[in-house]
């Protein structure tokens, strides 16, 4: 129903002035947003102006300024005096003049002092959550356009000797334009994979106009954003934009533009893998999965099979919902429940290189795990590990390997809202919050929780055997 959602804003005159205290949206049990201090700059009583206003976060008083735009989501009915009602469901435009007809307040507020903050209420990102569903889904439109046709050129070799393709620039420079542009009042800070030192190199030209042109081309054929075309000097600053250093302080937004790259490469799976950290903690998260069936990996109907491309998306405390990139209605999906090892699948990278086959097949021995393991690239694992295909996946590096946090924080997400849960092989939650490396050396293991203590304890006895003959 399109008034699903919606905000009640308190206020009042002051000198002369409408000054907006709080608001809150009662529309749902997420209670998403709590204002305060809203100062707006000019004229009231039209539609078309922006509001300045600090955005606490709930709970830790913290205030995070914010420029909102009424243009778009956000839909004024009307402002008199004390309350005001908002729309927030995108799906609402200013060209339904039927629903803008509602100019009653839901109730009045009589005091005129500031609406005090209540700490147990959580903070909403549903709008950064739609925007984050937006740039991975274009960018996965850019992803699959160059995986279908992918020439030797498109393929270059970074400095760590690692493959990146035109594709990896070009999600990124689509993911960090998109939330930009949906996003305008937020500060923005993106930690992301790639930057742009080697395309800025001589010979990397024809690559940066080959890049320019894809992501000129996919916002044109999309259509939302009515802008010049990107020259190859934008396409470099925009790529750079995903040098943050993260941290525990503040937002910021956390990209792999495809990760599972060899996967890419091959034509089997790859993700674009976007997160969002709220001071060091992962609050969104968004998983494109252009290559993942629809049906459970599992299924026998290849018929099934064949129709692919998932969008997975989970909010702290809303759970996760699985989508087609074509734009099917979202699902909630849920982790398999199987606390018997017997019935248990298990996942683990296609690459070698990137995880010990040997280790993870000898601690689903020790469990008691049956099936073989089910290899695949990039976080689409966590994807389809959040719908059930299987119930754990392992991931062991070579001693010194340094995780990196954005091949990790969208698929932690999507794991914890399904009802699963992600740690390192000794236990502890994964932590974001020490800038662009995860910290730990054990591995990363991830189960549901009643196969969690189980799981864990058949790790630490196969780390143990596999240290002994060293020792
Ligand atoms: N030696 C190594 N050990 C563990 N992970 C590695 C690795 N070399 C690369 N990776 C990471 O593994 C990711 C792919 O994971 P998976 O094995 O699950 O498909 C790569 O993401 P990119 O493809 O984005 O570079 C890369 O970050
Ligand atoms: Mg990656």
């Amino acid at each position: 129903m399109l008034w699903r959602h919606y905000l009640v804003v308190f206020g009042g005159m002051r000198s002369g002035q409408l000054v907006v205290f709080g608001g809150a949206s009662p529309s749902s049990n997420r209670f998403p947003y709590l204002i305060a201090g809203i100062s707006p700059p000019t004229s009231l009583s039209t539609i078309d102006f922006q509001i300045w206003y600090h955005m606490c976060k709930a709970g830790r008083g913290q205030c995070g300024r914010a420029l909102h735009s009424l243009e778009s989501r956000w839909e004024m009915v009307s402002i008199t005096a004390v309350a005001r009602l908002v729309h927030l469901n995108s799906s609402i435009k200013r060209s339904n003049p039927n629903l803008l007809s509602t100019t009653k307040p839901l109730f009045t507020l009589k005091s005129s002092s500031p609406v005090s903050v209540n700490s147990s209420i959580a903070m909403s990102y549903d709008d950064q959550l739609i925007a984050a569903k937006k740039a991975a889904s274009l960018a996965a439109r850019l992803c699959q356009k160059v995986q279908k046709g992918l020439l030797q050129s498109d393929v270059q070799s970074k400095s760590d000797k690692s493959p990146v393709t035109v594709a990896d620039y070009g999600s990124q420079v689509l993911v960090s334009f998109v939330l930009q542009r949906e996003l305008p009042s937020q500060a923005f800070s993106l930690v992301a994979e790639e930057d742009s030192r080697d395309l800025r190199k001589e010979e990397s030209q024809e690559t940066l106009r080959r890049i320019t042109k894809l992501v000129n081309d996919t916002i044109a054929n999309d259509g939302t954003y009515n802008v010049s075309p990107l020259s190859e000097a934008d396409v470099l600053t925009i790529i750079d934009c995903g040098t943050s250093e993260g941290g525990s302080n503040g937002q910021h937004w956390v990209l792999d533009p495809i990760d599972g790259t060899k996967g890419f490469l091959r034509g089997d799976q790859y993700a674009i893998a976007l997160g969002l950290l709220d001071e060091g903690k992962v609050v969104l998260g968004v998983l494109a999965c252009p290559n993942l069936p629809l049906e459970s990996i599992r299924s026998q109907d290849q018929h099934a099979l064949n129709k692919a491309g998932c969008l997975f998306s989970a909010q702290l405390s809303c759970g996760t919902y699985m989508e087609s990139l074509d734009g099917s209605p979202p699902v909630k999906v849920h982790v398999s429940d199987t606390e018997d090892p017997e019935e248990a699948s298990f996942f683990e990278s296609y690459e070698a290189a990137h995880s010990s086959h040997s280790l993870s097949g000898a601690i689903a021995k020790k469990l008691g795990v049956k099936a073989p393991p089910v290899r695949i690239d990039s976080q689409a694992k966590y994807g389809a590990l959040s719908r059930g295909d299987a119930a754990i996946y392992l991931r062991f590096p070579n001693k010194g390997y340094r995780e990196k946090i954005w091949d990790h924080a969208a698929g932690y997400i999507v794991i914890a809202e399904a009802g699963g849960v992600a740690s390192d092989a000794g236990g502890k939650p994964l932590d974001f919050s020490k800038g662009r490396y995860l910290d730990l050396d054990t591995g990363i293991i991830v189960t549901n929780r009643k196969l969690m203590p189980a799981l864990l304890k058949a790790v630490q006895d196969s780390l143990k055997e596999q240290a002994l003959p060293s020792l």
